[in-house]
């Protein structure tokens, strides 16, 4: 895995540096400094406890932990949530409870996300008359099909 070095500073200096859980990964986790319990259907606001200084042309993406959404229904509300480049604060991360019935429990220094650090490029946007043809053209939302489910859901 090519790397880049992120500057970073630990505001809460108990939690631990976000960490790669195997070399593969490209999320490194990221904790929650507070407890909190988020009720079905609600969304709280936790801090990190780090703030982070990535080189330009890098930002940050917030993602959920796919086996805390599976289990308990915890996911991030803005997903994937962007950390520019310039951003000197604490990475918070507004999670939210979408299971129906049963309240979601975290402690401090429980893994609630991962951060994915990519290049970014910025777009120059150039207005042009008209738009090159291409092979999908207009079409989208449903337009190369594959939704028998529509039919069994709606009848
Ligand atoms: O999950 C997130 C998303 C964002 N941020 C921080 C870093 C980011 O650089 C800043 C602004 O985020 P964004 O641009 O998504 O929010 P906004 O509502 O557009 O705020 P702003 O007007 O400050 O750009 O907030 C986080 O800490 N966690
Ligand atoms: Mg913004």
């Amino acid at each position: 895995m090519p790397s880049v070095e992120v500057l970073l500073s630990r505001l809460d200096p108990a939690v631990p540096l976000p960490t790669y859980a195997r070399p593969g990964d490209a999320g490194a986790d990221l904790v929650t400094t507070t407890d909190v319990v988020i009720e079905p259907g609600e969304r709280a606001v936790v801090g990190t406890g780090i703030a982070i200084a990535l080189p330009e042309g890098y930002a940050g993406f917030v993602h959920p932990r796919s086996g805390l959404a599976a289990r308990v229904g915890l996911s991030v509300v803005n997903t994937p949530g962007t950390i520019d480049a310039g951003y000197r604060g604490e990475i918070k991360v507004c999670l939210v409870n979408h299971d129906l019935r049963d309240a979601v429990v975290l402690t401090r220094g429980d893994r609630i996300a991962q951060l994915v650090v990519q290049k970014v490029e910025h777009a120059v946007f150039r207005e042009v008359d008209e738009l090159p043809d291409s092979a999908r053209g207009a079409g989208g939302y449903g337009s190369t099909g594959g939704h028998d489910v529509l039919a069994r859901t709606e009848g």
